[in-house]
């Protein structure tokens, strides 16, 4: 299965134009439009009284088919029109519309509400009748069905700067768009329905997070495996009253699968680690150097949870950054080069991983998501000014690469609010590439199976469970790795 592409609105607009330019009339995506629209909805809900709410461009223009098709099945239907259509197919599709208006302020008593007021490409926060209307339907988001997005929601940032229309359904076309997956975007829409209207594949560099996009490059152990072919992981400790969040990091780096987890651990911290450790290994360091000497020999190395903001950690990482390994960097070790990024940047290369929550993300990259349109914009530019792959945390965490590509997680969990799941998730990272996947996609497969694990426990969730969870989760893409 190919990945889950994201287009931009200008990237729909222009495969619409080039459908149009092949042969299709507008009029046609129109009622293909309309006929996904109404489809879905007869699949999920009985039928009902309902009210298709039409705005004057072509979004509305998608109402009146959906109105004119749900009419067709029996469905008592009635249309209110927010202005007149303007656009020719719009005025197409009104036309084919027989069953008369209701007044825009008459009482609402409709049982569902087809939101067809404005599409993606909305340029400015609703005002007006549409504005009251969405503030209206807020209160009976279970009841309202949205075309290709809610109306009042921007098609590019997820982010409505006004009154904007909740839905329990969206059906968009041809692909999701940013809204879809950024939040609160991705909230308002409620279930998304993705309907082929016969554009031709455009090209995107924006995916949705899933299997689909790295399944078949999943490290999976062969017959003659080897622990030492498996991965060689180490994770650097913080001193002795803060090393669990490193040992979390470790756990959960053995349970993705690397064939030996050594936990870096500075002399004086050696026994609390070594009281709580079994098949992750132990070894002291003392200095900068010995650490460079532990690790040069390895796949990929971690530090950064509670290692501490000091010095040490500061020239700990430039050490592991003068060995082979692949580096993730979290926490701690974000922090510590908040001062001078540049210092930071400057060893990284496209193997290594930046995991920073928005507060650490502003560390290293000043103004950088206040400033930039969206969360997957400045994960990109800050990914080309770091020149590694950036995981940019939160409830629609985003992974971006120097070269442009960008996912966007969608199966974010709230139980993973929680102290320590981000160091279950570096181990998770430093695992994946330990094992040989590209650091870029070893972050899209640990995001995506962090999620997952967290949902699968729900309520209670703490950090120490997700390494735990893993299996589950590994069991079932191991099964459906043919898929
Ligand atoms: N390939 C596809 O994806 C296909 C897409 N299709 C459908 O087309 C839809 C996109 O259609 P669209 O471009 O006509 O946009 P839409 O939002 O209906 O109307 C824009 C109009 O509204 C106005 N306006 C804007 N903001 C406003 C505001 N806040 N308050 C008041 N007015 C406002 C604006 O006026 P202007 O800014 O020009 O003054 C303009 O007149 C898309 O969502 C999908 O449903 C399918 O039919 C076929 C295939
Ligand atoms: N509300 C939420 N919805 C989805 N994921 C979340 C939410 N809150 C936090 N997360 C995820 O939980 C993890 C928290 O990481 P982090 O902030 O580094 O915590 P810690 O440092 O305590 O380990 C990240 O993967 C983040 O994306
Ligand atoms: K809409």
């Amino acid at each position: 299965m190919a990945a889950r592409k994201i287009l931009t609105v200008a990237e729909i607009a222009a495969a619409d134009r080039r459908a149009i330019e092949a042969g299709t009339p507008g009029i046609e995506l129109m009622e293909r439009a309309g006929a996904a629209v109404a489809e879905a909805i007869a699949e999920r809900f009985s039928q009902r009284s309902v009210c298709v709410l039409c705005g004057p461009g072509n979004n509305g223009g998608d109402g009146y088919v959906v109105a004119r098709l749900l009419k067709a099945r029996g469905w008592p239907v009635e249309v209110r029109a927010l202005a007149a259509p303007q656009s020719a197919d719009a005025k197409a599709a009104a036309a084919r519309w027989d069953g008369g208006l209701t007044a825009w302020e008459a009482p609402l008593e409709a049982r569902l509400y087809v939101d067809a007021m404005f599409g993606a490409g909305l340029a400015r926060p609703l005002s007006g009748d549409a504005a009251t209307m969405a503030t209206l339907l807020a209160a009976h988001p279970e009841s309202v069905v949205a075309v290709d997005v809610p109306s009042g929601l921007p098609g590019d940032s997820g982010d409505p700067h006004g009154p904007v229309v909740v839905a329990a359904l969206t059906v968009t076309f041809h692909a999701k768009k940013p809204a879809h997956v950024l939040q609160p975007g991705h909230e308002l829409c409620g279930e998304v329905v993705v309907a082929d209207i016969g554009l031709a594949e455009a090209h995107s560099d924006l995916t949705e997070n899933g299997p689909e996009a790295w399944l078949v490059r999943f490290p999976w152990p062969k017959p003659n495996s080897h622990k030492h072919a498996r991965g060689r992981l180490v994770v650097v400790s913080g001193e002795a009253w803060n090393t669990g969040a490193a040992r979390l990091s470790a756990r959960a780096g053995l349970r993705m699968g690397a064939g030996l987890v050594t936990l870096l651990s500075p002399s004086e911290a050696l026994s609390v680690n070594a009281t709580h450790l079994e098949a992750v290994m132990l070894k002291g360091f003392d200095t900068e150097a010995e650490l460079e000497q532990a690790a040069a020999d390895v796949d990929a190395a971690i530090i950064g949870p509670a290692a501490g903001v000091t010095e040490n950690t500061l020239v700990n990482v430039l050490a592991l950054a003068r060995t082979g390994a692949a580096l993730v960097i979290d926490a701690d070790a974000i922090t510590v080069f908040r001062d001078d990024p540049e210092e930071l940047f400057s060893v990284l290369d496209v193997d290594d991983v930046l995991t920073p929550h928005p507060g650490e993300f502003d560390r290293l990259f000043p103004g950088l998501l206040k400033e930039s349109p969206d969360r997957i914009a400045a994960a990109r530019r800050a990914a080309q000014q770091a020149d590694a792959i950036v995981l940019l945390k939160g409830g629609d965490t985003v992974i971006a690469a120097p070269d442009g590509r960008a996912c966007v997680n969608t199966n974010g969990s709230p139980w993973l609010a929680t102290a320590g799941s981000g160091d279950v998730l570096a181990g998770f990272i430093g695992s994946l590439i330990a094992q040989g996947m590209e650091s870029f996609e070893a972050a899209c497969a640990a995001a995506w199976i962090h999620a997952e694990a967290a949902e699968l426990h729900g309520p209670g969730l703490i950090a120490e469970d997700l390494p735990g969870l893993a299996p589950t989760i590994l069991r079932r893409l191991y099964e459906g790795r043919l898929g």
